[in-house]
């Protein structure tokens, strides 16, 4: 597989370098902050995004309601600088396609489309993913359970694109949402998977108290 270390770099440069971070984020979770932060340290970038997805359609249906999802990310990335959140997936109807967010996107910055290696062995299930590797470059962080692997076909389209595959320092953190609701259902503490303020506002409202009660659009 061709994955190049990613180099930080301190010189000047015309573009702004945006890091893109989609996910379900039911709920957002410490590895989504420390995975954007590292982003933001390892690949020099301007900013990261959180872009919550409307109906990820390789899912089940999510638990947590749009407007809950947003808050939680809003209250998780409060007060850490180069954060931000682009909504633009859950005022979008029908099911999410992340190429068709790319191709929204405005022209001019250089896009880095940040995932785990969880979705990078998926990657060339994904809707147009021979385009989406021509409109963002890859970078990829390690996630246990899942060895750090390219497809041979998203090997071959990069190479053909003459494009990288950027592997991003980061330490294995083992949290994920699905062990996080799991907890949250069976009563199990979640100390330490989540943002302060994210699981107050799950206490608050209620959230994820049952396994069998997804969110659903009317
Ligand atoms: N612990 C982690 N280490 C590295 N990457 C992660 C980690 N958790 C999530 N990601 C990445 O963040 C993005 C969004 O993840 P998502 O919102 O689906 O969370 P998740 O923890 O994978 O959820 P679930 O457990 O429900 O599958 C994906 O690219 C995923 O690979
Ligand atoms: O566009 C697609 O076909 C596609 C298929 C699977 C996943 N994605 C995107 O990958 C990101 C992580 O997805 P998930 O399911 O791990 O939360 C999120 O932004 C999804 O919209 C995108």
């Amino acid at each position: 597989m061709a994955v190049t270390a990613a180099q930080p770099s301190s010189t000047r440069r015309a573009k702004a370098r945006v890091g893109l971070l989609g996910g379900s984020f039911d709920p957002i979770h410490v590895a989504h902050v420390a995975l954007a932060q590292a982003a933001l340290r390892e690949l020099a970038l301007d900013r990261v995004d959180f872009i919550p997805a409307g109906e990820p359609w390789q899912r089940a249906p999510l638990q947590a309601s749009p407007a809950d999802r947003l808050a939680m990310l809003e209250l998780a990335i409060a007060g850490l600088p180069s954060l931000a959140i682009n909504p633009m997936e859950l005022q979008r109807q029908g099911a999410t396609y992340t190429l068709e967010t790319l191709r929204a996107l405005p022209a001019g910055p250089d896009y880095i489309w940040l995932l785990g290696a969880d979705q990078l062995a998926n990657f060339c299930t994904w809707n147009g993913w021979e385009e989406i590797v021509e409109r963002v470059t890859l970078a990829v962080a390690s996630r246990p359970g899942t060895p750090l692997a390219a497809p041979q076909a998203l090997t071959e389209r990069l190479r053909g694109l003459q494009r990288s595959l950027l592997a991003l320092p980061f330490t294995p953190m083992d949290v994920s949402a699905s062990d996080i609701r799991q907890r949250l259902a069976q009563g199990v503490s979640t100390a330490g998977r989540l943002p302060a303020a994210v699981a107050d506002y799950i206490a608050r409202h209620g959230l994820y108290q049952s396994a069998a009660a997804p969110f659903t659009r009317t």
